[in-house]
């Protein structure tokens, strides 16, 4: 686990506090003085009424108290807007801090983390949970604190300032209150829990649906897609009105708690002013005293419920912020400087696997080289791949890149030493230009021009309205599957990668372009000779130029040599050689 965040909302809070101790201690102070000056202007109204009803203040001296009370409403006023401006300013960086560092933990994370999390979730973390968290820190601090010390100044003013015996009468309904609260609290939390849990269940619904829109509506599931979406949108609301109902509740066991304390008070009050011990001006102070243990008890009840939704949030925030890296950076080597590659004895099992998908590969790369991958689906091709990009470890066996072991390099020099076309490659939402540019954002618009020219791309660019600037919407959705291709494979030409990796990354198109690409990939090698080149393919004719093909069969290499040795050893390429020949001849309507 991560020790940088606390496990527990207890424990962040207090860091986080600690860590700011400046703006909350000025806004602890300011505060303060405000509950001062509210406990104030009610033991000067007593003493007004006092002076009024004795006929001592009368005239200036009468104006001039005026006056003190006006100063003090005004002074309450400035320093009610001094307090925000510190506490929520502080408590606005907590949220800011926690969404960039829930960012920054997902990007150390591999694929074996995203098999497990899905996105919706995660957009449900990074907006409602850390929104619960901040208000915790924030509001909810404001009101623990504030409420707390106005309770303690008022009950003291009360108790030792006005009549010890008036105070224990207004104090006889609060255990009443102190246990409703609890009940209240209680449920005000399973409730909140609930509310966020299911935000999170409808986030993944509605990313779930809208990034495969196009399946969705082209299988009619719009309707029941849609259905699910209310589903988990009614339940998150019904949660969070329930949790609202709750603490609806605080309010009559305020009111009936403050009525009970007034009704005491006054019959209390009564007897003290026959007996001359009180005066009527000391039984008003508190009575307006009373009025201001409203806010304490609101505070109370408002407090458990921004921090059990807080809770609620750390609960679900911290096992992401504290899990530890799938994939270490630990590497201290960059950058790369050619593509030499040496695989030894390398296997690897997926954890939900029971049988190994790679089994003693064996490869050699030297520079300015091409090895071609093929064989049957799910024979691992695709996991090679991926062992390289070191996006997975392997379970035994080693991989050095130009001499050194991958953990050895930076990740950042890996990823600036390999270009991948994946299968299926994703395309951000924006133009061409920018789509090719990727991983050269300073390369110039010629630079850009001749990479889509050697990808077979150029003539289909111009052909669109909008030509390179074209934006290809979210995922590359407005391009055709064989030109979302192309531009991730422009996109890797352009890059000053050493080492390029095509993952079947030319089945959507045809085969002369795929000779044009291939040849361009050819003419960079010759170019760059400290450059190589990997092709995963089940299109043989891709791999017929290679230095070295190897079959792929169940994880195991079957078979390896040149196009011409494998043909002569009579396995399985050359069966498949010969019957993808045949279905490429009668596809041109040539009967052999
Ligand atoms: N993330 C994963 N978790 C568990 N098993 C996986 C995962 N990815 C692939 N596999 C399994 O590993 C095996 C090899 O898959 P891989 O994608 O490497 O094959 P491939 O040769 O590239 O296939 P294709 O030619 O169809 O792309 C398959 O049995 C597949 O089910």
């Amino acid at each position: 686990m991560n020790p940088t965040f606390p496990a527990t909302l207890g424990g962040l809070l207090r860091a986080f506090i600690w860590q700011h101790r400046i703006a909350y201690g000025g806004a602890a102070l300011m505060l303060t003085g405000i509950s001062l000056l509210l406990v104030w202007i009610p033991t000067q109204v007593g003493r007004i009424v006092d002076g009024l009803m004795t006929h001592q203040l009368t005239g200036p001296a009468f104006y001039r108290q005026l006056m003190w009370l006006a100063g003090a409403g005004l002074m309450v006023y400035a320093l009610r807007v001094g307090w925000r401006l510190a506490l929520f300013g502080a408590s606005y960086r907590l949220g800011q801090r926690l969404r960039v560092q829930l960012f920054e933990r997902l990007g150390l994370q591999g694929p074996l983390f995203f098999q497990t999390q899905r996105a919706g979730d995660l957009m449900a973390l990074a907006t409602n949970d850390v929104d619960a968290v901040e208000t915790a820190s924030g509001d909810a601090m404001l009101a623990a604190f504030d409420g707390t010390q106005t309770l303690l100044l008022v009950m003291a003013t009360m108790v030792l300032v006005i009549d010890w015996r008036l105070g224990l009468a207004a104090l006889l309904p609060f255990p009443f209150m102190a246990w409703s609260f609890w009940r209240i609290s209680t449920r005000v939390h399973e409730a909140w829990s609930q509310s966020l849990a299911d935000f999170g269940h409808m986030s993944r619904q509605a990313q779930q649906s809208l990034s495969a829109v196009r399946t969705v509506r082209a299988m009619g599931l719009a309707a029941q897609e849609q259905a699910a979406f209310k589903r988990w949108a009614e339940a998150s609301g019904e949660a969070a009105f329930r949790a609202q109902r709750w603490e609806a509740a605080y309010e009559p066991a305020v009111g009936i708690s403050l009525s009970a304390a007034t009704v005491a008070t006054l019959g209390c009050g009564a007897w003290l002013i026959a007996r001359g011990e009180l005066s009527v001006g000391q039984l008003t102070a508190f009575v307006l005293l009373l009025d201001r243990l409203i806010w304490p008890m609101f505070a109370a009840g408002w407090v458990l419920s921004l921090l059990e939704r807080g809770r609620a949030g750390w609960t679900r925030l911290a096992p992401i912020l504290r899990a530890e890296p799938s994939r270490l950076d630990q590497g201290t080597a960059a950058p790369v400087q050619q593509a030499r590659l040496q695989v030894r004895d390398l296997h690897f099992v997926y954890d939900s696997q029971q049988r190994a998908t790679l089994q003693g590969i064996d490869l050699d790369l030297r520079p300015g080289r091409m090895l071609a991958v093929v064989g049957p689906t799910g024979s691992g091709k695709s996991t090679l791949l991926r062992l390289l990009l070191r996006q997975w470890e392997p379970t035994g066996g080693t991989i050095e890149l130009d001499g050194r072991p991958l953990p050895d390099w930076r990740c950042r020099a890996l990823s600036a030493a390999i270009a991948w076309v994946p299968q299926e490659p994703f395309l951000f939402s924006s133009s061409v230009s920018d789509n090719i540019a990727l991983a050269r954002a300073d390369a110039s618009q010629a630079l850009i021009q001749a990479a889509a020219q050697a990808a077979a791309l150029h003539d289909d660019l111009v052909r669109l309205a909008q030509g390179y600037a074209t934006v290809v919407g979210e995922k590359g959705v407005s391009l055709s599957g064989g030109q979302r291709q192309r531009v991730a494979i422009a996109r890797a030409l352009l890059s000053d990668a050493p080492l390029t990796l095509l993952d079947d990354a030319l089945s959507a198109v045809d085969t002369g372009t795929e000779a044009r690409i291939l040849e361009a990939l050819r003419e960079r090698r010759r170019q760059r000779p400290t450059c190589a080149l990997v092709v995963v393919t089940h299109r043989l004719s891709a791999a017929v130029d290679a230095d070295e093909i190897v079959v792929l069969r169940d994880g195991r290499i079957t078979e390896r040599g040149t196009h011409t040795e494998l043909i002569a050893l009579g396995g399985w390429y050359a069966t498949q050689w010969r019957y993808q020949q045949l279905e490429a001849s009668l596809e041109d309507g040539e009967p052999t």
